[in-house]
């Protein structure tokens, strides 16, 4: 938490000025009773018109003054504020960027984007409300009780018997609202979980009529928000009243006290409603103190959400060593005796896998679902490490490389086409850094898309909608391998993307890929597309079931006959055999 506000020092002059204005406004406000009370002894009761003028004028001085330092106060603490909660949403969105997986699955989307808008916000109105009132509060309250000392410091005993019960009774509530503010962020992430989920999911609860499932769900959700929210609020709320009997009362002990001492002649009457007035002031100050509380709890639960962000250690590092000369030249790709299970589980996803893949090579990959096709592929690019073996890339361990070089030579096309909101060009362009228009239609037309962009209303500029909503699935496909074509990888990885093509157009695009100089992975269900691969890799349950070309799988993998049968049938099995081997001679 203490380094989530460290970063308020880049603003300590701003925070400097903002201090010494709210001094000044404070100064002016301590000594108005203290005018006050010259006005009442020495001009009223005497009857002294020129004293009530004169201090009548340096009364409205100082208020004049005052009001200008609350100007230039608000205007230093909204300086800091903002450019606080700036500095910290962009950390933490640089944190979250550097997160592997196993990082993310300790922080839910939701829970992040949480941390990310409202969290910052909170701290933010804090930062905020500590230049403007916060330091104000304590020092008034402070300067309320030594001024009160000065005026008449036996009266004022009754105020410094009562505050340490306050104090004690403030620190109590901030502890405990502390730890209840900490439930609200929590369940406000809940919330957020569930519209999250609903908005993305839109189409498939109308189309299962979930709709009034969703609804108690959310709803669930938002009254353990609220629940957790009230309570927390209600420990506040009960807060002032007690503060306020409490200062009552002292109130109530100065008037008796300062009337007798009155009318014994040992107290004057000015010093009494000095006092009574300091008193008032300070009545004030504890109910801004209760909601500064608030405020301050809130903030701290805030700050402790985000620096477990900030505090995340990021377990996908680029290793001491990594040579940052070493590029990503041919693109072969050899796994060596690779095993892989997810690190927060010990079922291990691929066994002892061992084949290689010439530079310029296209690999098939072929399994059944869950077989682990998409977790192979992950380790390439080092999306997640082995956990025993060697992935190497051009002769050279995938550890050796820097993380960017490595990525950067990587063109991947996921099973899930991923848009941004943005033009059709932004889109395909978002592959490369500095793309071309021409270098993105040369993309679009090999990746199959180009006609189709033509025919929009604004080719290229046609703005695709929320997670490309407004495309069919093959087309927002086809525009993922535009964008990984557009980077001109040295290899490049499609995870089952071409499976809503139909057979005409995938094999138009299958032929462009073979124009491209770059190793092809092809993770496909279709054999009609695996036989287009120089080799193939069949996985089974995590482990090589055969790997070699098409011809070679026939005559020595049972398993990759009966797919072929399965997917051809008996007498197109008997031409496929044919028409490979004659094209194969
Ligand atoms: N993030 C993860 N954490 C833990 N286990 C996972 C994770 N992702 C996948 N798995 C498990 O790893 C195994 C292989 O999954 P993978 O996605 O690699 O299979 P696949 O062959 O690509 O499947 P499909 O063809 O259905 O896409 C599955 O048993 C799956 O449950």
């Amino acid at each position: 938490m203490r380094k989530v506000f460290s970063y308020l020092k880049a603003y300590r002059v701003a925070i400097g000025a903002a201090l010494f204005l709210t001094l000044l406004e404070l100064g002016v406000e301590l000594l108005q009773p203290l005018i006050m009370a010259k006005i009442i002894d020495d001009g009223i009761l005497k009857s002294d018109l020129s004293v009530v003028k004169f201090w009548g004028i340096v009364m409205f001085s100082l208020a004049l003054a005052a009001f200008a330092a609350g100007i230039a106060n608000s205007f230093f603490s909204a300086h800091v504020s903002q450019n606080y909660g700036f500095d910290i949403r962009r950390l933490v969105f640089e944190k979250v960027q550097s997160f592997s997986f196993v990082n993310f699955n300790k922080f839910p989307a939701s829970s992040l984007i949480t941390r990310m808008t409202n969290d910052v916000t909170q701290l933010q109105n804090t930062v905020f409300m500590s230049l403007r009132i916060m330091l104000r509060a304590p020092l008034l309250l402070a300067g309320g009780v030594i001024m009160s000392l000065i005026v008449n410091w036996k009266l004022a005993m009754v105020l410094v018997v009562a505050l340490p019960f306050l104090l004690v009774f403030l620190k109590w509530v901030l502890n405990t609202a502390g730890s209840m503010f900490r439930d609200v962020q929590d369940k406000l992430d809940g919330v957020n979980r569930v519209m999250r989920e609903n908005l993305m999911g839109m189409r498939l609860i109308k189309a299962f009529l979930r709709r009034d499932f969703e609804k108690d769900r959310f709803e669930q959700a938002s009254v353990d928000l609220k629940v957790r929210t009230v309570s927390s609020l209600r420990l506040i709320e009960v807060s002032i009243p007690v503060l306020l009997f409490v200062m009552n009362i002292a109130i109530l002990f100065i008037l008796w006290f300062g009337s007798r001492q009155v009318n014994f002649g040992t107290i004057e009457v000015g010093e009494v409603v000095a006092i009574v007035n300091y008193s008032f002031r300070i009545s004030s100050v504890l109910t801004i103190i209760s909601f500064i509380i608030m405020a301050f709890s809130r903030a701290k639960a805030s700050a402790q959400r985000i620096g477990e962000v900030l505090d995340t250690e990021v377990d996908l590092i680029e290793a001491a060593g990594a040579d940052r000369s070493l590029l990503l030249k041919q693109g072969a790709v050899e796994f060596k005796d690779v095993s892989f299970s997810y690190p927060e589980s010990d079922v291990p996803v691929l066994k002892n896998l061992s084949f290689s893949v010439k530079s310029g090579e296209t690999l098939a990959i072929l399994g059944s679902t869950g077989s682990g096709k998409t977790s192979l592929f992950q380790l390439v690019p080092r999306l997640y490490d082995v956990t025993a073996g060697e992935v190497l890339v051009d002769g050279k361990n995938v550890n050796e490389y820097p993380i960017e070089t490595l990525r950067k030579g990587i063109g991947v096309v996921p099973q899930e086409a991923v848009l941004f909101t943005g033009s059709i060009s932004e889109n395909i362009g978002w592959g490369k850094e500095g793309a071309s228009q021409n270098e993105i239609i040369s993309a679009a037309k090999d990746a199959q898309i180009h006609e189709t962009v033509e025919k929009l209303p604004n080719q290229y500029d046609t703005r695709v909608g929320q997670r490309g909503v407004n495309l069919s699935g093959g087309q927002k496909q086809r525009l993922s391998i535009a964008r990984a074509l557009v980077r001109k990888p040295k290899i490049l990885m499609l995870d089952d993307s071409t499976s809503a093509l139909d057979l005409k157009t995938e094999a138009k695009l299958l032929k462009a890929l073979r124009t491209y100089s770059c190793t092809t992975f092809i993770i496909t269900q279709k054999i009609s597309t695996a036989m287009e691969a120089d080799r193939i890799l069949l996985l089974d349950d995590g482990a090589v079931e055969a790997w070699g070309t098409h011809e070679e799988l026939l005559k020595n993998s049972p398993l990759y006959v009966r797919i072929v049968q399965s997917q051809f049938g008996e007498e197109d099995f008997q031409h496929v055999k044919g028409f490979k081997q004659t094209s194969s001679t």
